[in-house]
């Protein structure tokens, strides 16, 4: 345990108090599938995403930079020994009361609602999308934040103006899908379809717009291998498809206690964040 208050608990994050104007941002090992917190960690999968995070705010700090943003990251080396490699020293925010949300890809609830309206939020689309079409031009779906444990609750881009004001949704919804798009153009260079991601936003001291959280890691996006890409069915998670193939066919009903996983379901997985991250930064991982 961190000798450090506790801000906030995720489902595989916490967040501790580190001082004058600085946060700790800690990734666990664990994983969750089906909404549920699996209680086998994968070894190593803190570290590889966050430093998936380091590389990927290293990489769209020219797009920050075109829309005068920055970002919260201030060290990984400055960060207790306990949790080194997993943890990112942040810049205190005032965190938007906005999950920013950019779609290149039909998929989950996305899908829904286009057979529902044949639109997503307020924008029309072509009719005849099926799960996993990639879609015309990305598009932002914006979400609340629920409480720990809660959905987020899709809102529309007139709910972000109530939240944010007029200039400052369009600024949100504008530097997301920058972002996605360039993230999406990086991945896909790298075999990976980036179907979708969440990134949050606050205000630094200064009253700076600054790009918060995790940044497109497997956990706040949906990784599809490009090479199994194939619209009209869900498509294979780049990095959970091994558990949740596993939990499907260990009879597990999805409401009580998740099972153990497998000792080779874990090491696959394992791989499979060790591989994604290399594939996409060209780094080994250590
Ligand atoms: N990032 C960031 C951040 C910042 N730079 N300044 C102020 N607050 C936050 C902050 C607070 N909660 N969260 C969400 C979150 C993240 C990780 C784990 C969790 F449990 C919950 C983000």
């Amino acid at each position: 345990m961190l000798d450090l208050p506790l801000v906030a608990r995720g489902k595989v994050r916490e967040v501790y108090d580190a001082g004058a104007d600085r946060l700790l941002l800690v990734a666990s090992d664990r994983i969750s599938a089906y909404d549920h917190v699996l209680p086998t960690p994968i070894p190593d999968k803190g570290r590889v995403l966050t430093a998936l995070s380091v590389w990927w705010f290293e990489q769209l700090t020219p797009v920050l930079d075109e829309f005068g943003a920055g970002h919260h990251l201030l060290s990984v080396t400055d960060v207790p020994a306990e949790v080194a490699g997993r943890a990112m020293l942040v810049r205190r925010l005032t965190m938007l009361p906005v999950e920013c949300v950019a779609r290149g890809y039909l998929s989950g609830s996305g899908t829904v609602e286009y057979s529902r309206t044949g639109s997503i939020r307020d924008v029309p689309l072509p009719a005849g999308l099926v799960e996993g079409s990639r879609l015309p031009e990305p598009v932002f779906t914006p979400s609340t934040k629920a409480e720990v444990g809660e959905h987020d609750e899709a809102i529309d881009f007139a709910a972000v103006v109530g939240l944010v004001g007029q200039a400052r949704a369009e600024e949100l919804r504008e530097l997301t899908l920058a972002l996605y798009r360039r993230g999406a153009e990086i991945a896909l260079d790298a075999g990976i379809v980036l179907a979708d991601t969440k990134v949050e936003f606050g205000l630094s001291t200064e009253g700076r717009l600054t790009l918060g959280d995790e940044v497109l890691t497997p956990d706040s996006s949906r990784f599809w291998p490009a090479v199994t890409w194939s619209p009209g069915a869900a498509q294979p998670s780049y990095d959970k498809q091994y558990v949740r193939d596993w939990l499907t066919s260990s009879g597990w009903d999805r409401v009580s206690p998740p099972p153990e996983l497998p000792d080779d379901v874990v090491a696959a997985t394992r791989e499979r964040y060790v591989t994604a991250y290399e594939q996409l930064t060209g780094r080994r991982f250590a």
